[in-house]
C-alpha cells in the first residue's frame, strides 16, 4: 500500500499528524504501508512558486491513495487564481480523475451530547452525499474577468458533459443499491439547462436499478430540508457546486465540520481522502482543531482503495471509543465538557483505542 502524504496549510499538518500516528500503530502490527510525503497548497507555493509542483502531482499518481489535508489561507487571497493553493486540489481531482467524491454525514450515538446536535433532528441520521468533482461551474469555460473598473464583468460557466453526468449518477444508484436503496438527485433543473440534462439523464439511468427509488428534489429545498428533517435522506447525488455547499451544510448535522471525512475516487478504486473543511486559518496553529474527520478519511481509503473494511472499522471504532470516553474539542464540546481536548490528545485517544 503506497500512500502519498499530503499535509497542506493551516491545520492541514497538524491534523494529518494525528492519522499517521494512527497509521504508525498499524504499521507496528507489521501491515505493509510505505508513505511519502510531498509539499502542496500554499506551503508548495511558498517553496517553489507552485501549489501543485510536478513532483507532488507524479507522486500523487504513482501512489495508490492519497491522504490529503487542507490548502489555503488568507496570506494567499491576493493571488490570481491559478497560483492559489486552492488550485492544487481542483487540479489533482481532474488530472487524477477523481470523479466521484463520497460525503457521509453519520451522526455517532456516542456523540449525542455535542452542544451543537438537535439529536430529535439528527439522531441516528446516516446519509452519504455522492457529489460530482470534475466538471461544473468550477471548470467550465469561458472564465474570467474583463474590461476595466466601472464596467468589469466577471463570468464563469455551468457545463457537464453527458459522460460525466451519466458516471457520477451510476456512483450514486450503485451507492444507493449497497445502502437503503433509496437516491435523491439534486438539480435546479427549474432554471439550470446544464441540470435539467442531469435529470433527463437521471430518469433515463433509473430503470437500469429497478431495486433503487430514484427522486429528485430542486437544491434550495434540498438546502431547507436537510436542516428540517435530514433522515428522509440515503444517498444524495449532485453536481460539483451544489455538493460542496450541501455537504458543509450536512457536516453541522453531525456535530462539525470537523466530523465530516471523504473520499475522492477515480473509475480503478484509486482515491484521495480528506476531510471536507478547509485549512481554518482562525484556529491554525493553535492545537486545537478536531482531527477525527482527517482520521476518519483515512479509514474510508482502507475502505475503498484497499478493501479492508476490518481495518476502517476498527478506525471508527476507535473514533467512537474516544468520544465515548468524554474526548471533545471545542467544536463537538457538550454542556459538561470542562475542558475541551486539544488535537493530540484526541489522536492519543484514538492510538490507544485502536
Ligand atoms: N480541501 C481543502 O483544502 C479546502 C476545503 C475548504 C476550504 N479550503 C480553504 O481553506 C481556507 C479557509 O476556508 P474557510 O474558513 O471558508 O473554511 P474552513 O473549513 O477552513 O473553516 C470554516 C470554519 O470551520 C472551522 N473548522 C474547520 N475545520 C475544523 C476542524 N477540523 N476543527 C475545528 N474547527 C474547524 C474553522 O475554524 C472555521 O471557523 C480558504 O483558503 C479555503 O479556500 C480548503
Ligand atoms: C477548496 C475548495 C476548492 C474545495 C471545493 O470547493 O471543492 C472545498 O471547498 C471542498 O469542499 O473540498
Ligand atoms: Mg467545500
Amino acid at each position: 500500500m503506497k500512500i502519498a502524504l499530503l499535509a497542506g496549510d493551516g491545520i492541514g499538518p497538524e491534523i494529518l499528524r494525528e492519522a499517521v500516528r494512527v497509521l504508525d500503530v498499524l504499521r507496528g502490527e507489521g501491515l505493509k504501508i510505505e508513505t511519502e510525503e510531498a509539499l502542496v497548497g500554499g506551503a508548495a507555493y511558498d517553496a517553489h512558486g507552485d501549489p501543485l509542483p510536478e513532483a507532488t502531482l507524479k507522486l500523487a499518481k504513482q501512489a495508490d491513495a492519497v491522504l490529503f489535508g487542507a490548502v489555503g489561507g488568507p496570506k494567499y487571497d491576493t493571488l490570481v487564481r491559478n497560483k492559489r493553493p486552492e488550485r492544487a486540489i481542483l487540479d489533482l481531482r481532474k488530472e487524477c480523475d477523481f470523479f466521484a467524491n463520497l460525503r457521509p454525514a453519520t451522526v455517532f450515538p456516542e456523540l449525542a451530547d455535542a452542544s451543537s446536535l438537535k439529536p430529535e433532528i439528527v439522531s441516528g441520521l446516516d446519509i452519504m452525499i455522492v457529489r460530482e468533482l470534475t466538471g461544473d461551474i468550477y471548470f467550465g469555460q469561458p472564465r474570467g474577468i474583463t474590461g476595466d473598473a466601472p464596467n468589469r464583468e466577471g463570468f464563469n460557466t455551468m457545463r457537464y458533459t453527458e459522460a460525466q453526468i451519466t458516471r457520477i449518477l451510476h456512483a450514486g444508484f450503485k451507492t444507493a443499491q449497497a445502502r437503503g436503496k433509496r437516491l435523491c438527485s439534486v438539480d435546479k433543473m427549474n432554471v439550470l439547462e446544464t441540470t435539467q440534462l442531469w435529470r433527463d439523464i437521471a430518469m433515463e439511468i433509473a430503470p437500469q436499478y429497478p431495486d433503487v427509488e430514484l427522486t429528485h428534489m430542486l437544491v434550495d429545498n434540498c438546502a431547507m430540508q436537510l436542516v428540517r428533517n435530514p433522515r428522509q435522506f440515503d444517498v444524495v447525488v449532485t453536481g460539483n457546486m451544489f455538493g460542496d455547499i450541501l455537504s458543509d451544510e450536512a457536516s453541522m448535522l453531525t456535530g462539525s465540520i470537523g466530523m465530516l471525512p471523504s473520499a475522492s475516487l477515480d473509475a480503478n478504486g484509486k482515491g484521495l481522502y480528506e476531510p471536507i473543511h478547509g485549512s481554518a486559518p482562525d484556529i491554525a496553529g493553535k492545537g486545537i482543531a478536531n482531527p477525527l474527520a482527517q482520521i476518519l478519511s483515512m479509514g474510508m481509503m482502507f475502505k475503498y482503495t484497499f478493501g479492508r473494511t476490518d481495518i476502517s472499522d476498527r478506525i471508527e471504532k476507535a473514533v467512537r471509543s474516544a468520544l465515548a470516553a468524554g474526548l471533545r474539542t471545542a467544536d463537538i464540546a457538550s454542556k459538561t465538557t470542562k475542558k475541551p481536548s486539544t488535537t493530540s490528545e484526541i489522536g492519543t485517544a484514538v492510538v490507544k483505542a485502536i
